[in-house]
């Protein structure tokens, strides 16, 4: 499913408006439809009474707007819907007062802003099943000013549902930052398409369950936008899990060279090995310093290993790529850099092999902490390669720091995909995956427990293995930080995210892609 910013959807709006003649009350239309639908799943699902009193707190602009037909639309269903008009009245026109007309005909109880009146949110509240906020939606710039602090302080310290419409009030929904007080929702009705602030950073946090209503917007209109940011959802992955060719064979699936580890990090290049076989690969080879060689061998009986020229101190010695070189000729896809860690040596035997690899492969964790010194080795190779840092890491590639990359975590992830032409896969909360041709993907999946030793290992191991079973390096690299978050939220409920380590992801990868429709 696509996402947007808020000027991409009110460019979407003019369009279907102008060029499909799709007018804005119809969008309106549908967006009340929509917000009715979603709450009638909530009383299906026992979370809200058959019927009630919902208090609507609608703001002047089109936001309100959409609340004041939800208002009409809830009245229908039997609700004792309830409306109150944060600012000034006059202020309210096309659309949006359309609808205030009609709910005033219906004789829908409407209250508007004197500030006394703010006194009486409170006895509206105390008798509400549930807040409806249709404040401010995507015309919301900066922090929240006037009254509207003081309404959104008073509808969190209430214990009600609350469903914000479009957007929870207060909620920047390009960066997903609040620089003040914002509404913390239950649920968040996103209206034609999710708005980016709506999926990173804080924004999962004060939208609670998100849900989507189309309005009937048509793809055409969002091509003619040219929105090209995705949020990767189950259809798209189960659409590219493919079923198994039944005369298939391992070699169908795919050979994996992994080189990885030093001495006393041998773990890295095993977790990878053990999630690319997990997650469907069809030979893996694992390569290691000669002086972990023993320490690897026979670990998992089903991986080949192969020891490489050490540099008596425990590391790769840089002429280990001729060997790399060698083993890659039987391989299809190559993974290096787990457990390498930095050495001068690593640092030639990484840029060796970056530079002659002609397979797809993927860069990883003491890789890109030896190619941050001169990233534009990057440059050599196809755009096709695929580099999976976790945020510290991408701050040393790009020479900024830890916190500039996670206040900017998708402007990070793409400018540097444009600059050195390779897929970045920016690890951390909300997995971005941004392509050198503009195509991003933002990945839903994952908890907080998935931040442990070795978790990155398995990432790197599914996407390798998902890249060597024939998707393009874009869904490999999506599919990839899916399976493995949803397999860790899997992992989660077994163990907890305190108790869980990376070895519990790889557990849980088979069922996770069984779930998601592999065989
Ligand atoms: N996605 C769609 O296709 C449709 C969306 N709809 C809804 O329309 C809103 C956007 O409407 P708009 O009138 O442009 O803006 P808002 O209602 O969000 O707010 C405008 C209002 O906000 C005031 N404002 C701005 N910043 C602040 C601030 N910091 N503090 C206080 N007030 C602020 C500004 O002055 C304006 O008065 C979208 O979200 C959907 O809900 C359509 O209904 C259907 C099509
Ligand atoms: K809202």
């Amino acid at each position: 499913m696509r996402a947007c910013l808020s000027e991409q959807m009110r460019c979407a709006d003019e369009v279907s408006i102008k060029e499909f003649s799709i007018s804005g009350i119809v969008l309106m239309e549908n967006a009340a439809l929509g917000i009715v639908k979603e709450i009638e799943k909530e009383i299906e699902g026992g979370r809200l009474p058959k019927e009630g009193e919902a208090s609507l707190i609608c703001g002047t602009g089109n936001n309100g707007g959409d609340g004041f037909a939800a208002a009409r639309h809830l009245a229908s269903k039997g609700w004792r819907a309830v409306v109150f008009i944060c600012g000034d009245e006059k202020k309210i026109t096309g659309d949006a007062l359309a609808n205030l007309n009609i709910i005033k005909k219906l004789g829908i109880p409407i209250l508007s802003m004197e500030d006394s009146n703010i006194e009486a949110l409170d006895i509206m509240f105390g008798r509400s099943h549930m807040i409806i906020d249709a404040m401010l939606g995507t015309g919301f710039k900066g922090r929240l000013k006037g009254n509207y602090e003081t309404i959104v302080d008073k509808i969190n310290k209430q214990r009600k549902y609350v469903l914000s419409i479009d957007s929870p009030t207060g909620l920047n929904c390009d960066t997903g930052f609040a620089e003040g007080s914002c509404i913390k929702a239950n649920k968040t009705v996103a209206l034609g398409l999710p708005k980016i602030g709506l999926v990173i950073n804080d924004g999962p946090y004060y939208c609670g369950e998100l849900a989507v209503c189309g309005l009937s917007i048509p793809e055409q209109a969002y091509d003619r936008v040219g929105i090209s940011r995705y949020l990767t959802d189950r259809d798209y992955v189960s659409g590219c899990i493919k079923p198994r060719k039944a005369h298939g064979y391992k070699g169908t699936y795919g050979r994996i060279l992994i080189a990885a580890g030093s001495k006393g990090m041998e773990g890295a290049g095993l977790l990878a090995a053990k999630a690319a076989l997990r997650s469907g690969a069809g030979i893996v080879e694992l390569a290691v310093p000669l002086c972990s060689f023993d320490a690897v061998r026979g670990v998992i009986p089903v991986v080949i290993t192969r020891g490489l020229t050490d540099d008596g101190e425990g590391c790769l010695a840089s002429k280990s790529s001729g060997e790399i070189m060698l083993a890659l000729r039987n391989a299809s896809v190559f993974l290096m850099g787990p457990g390498l860690r930095t050495s001068s040596q690593v640092k030639e035997a990484v840029f060796d092999a970056a530079i002659s690899c002609n397979k797809p492969a993927i860069f990883d964790a003491d890789a890109l902490n030896v190619i941050s010194e001169e990233p534009a080795i990057l440059l050599q190779r196809p755009e096709s390669t695929i580099i999976t840092p976790h945020p510290a890491e991408m701050a040393r590639l790009m020479g900024i720091s830890t916190g500039e990359v996670q206040g900017n975590r998708l402007e990070a992830a793409e400018s540097f995909a444009k600059k050195y032409r390779v897929i970045v896969v920016l690890k951390g909360y909300r997995t971005i995956i941004a392509s050198p041709w503009g195509e991003t993907r933002i990945n839903p999946t994952g908890n907080p427990g998935m931040g442990t030793a070795g978790s990155g290992d398995v990432l790197g191991g599914i996407i390798a293995s998902f890249l060597a079973q024939g998707m393009s390096p874009m869904e490999a690299a999506s599919c990839g930080a899916y399976i493995h978050g949803a397999a860790g939220d899997r992992a989660a409920e077994k163990y907890g995210q305190w108790g869980m380590v990376a070895s519990d992801i790889i557990k849980y990868i088979p069922h996770t892609i069984m779930d998601i429709g592999g065989k």
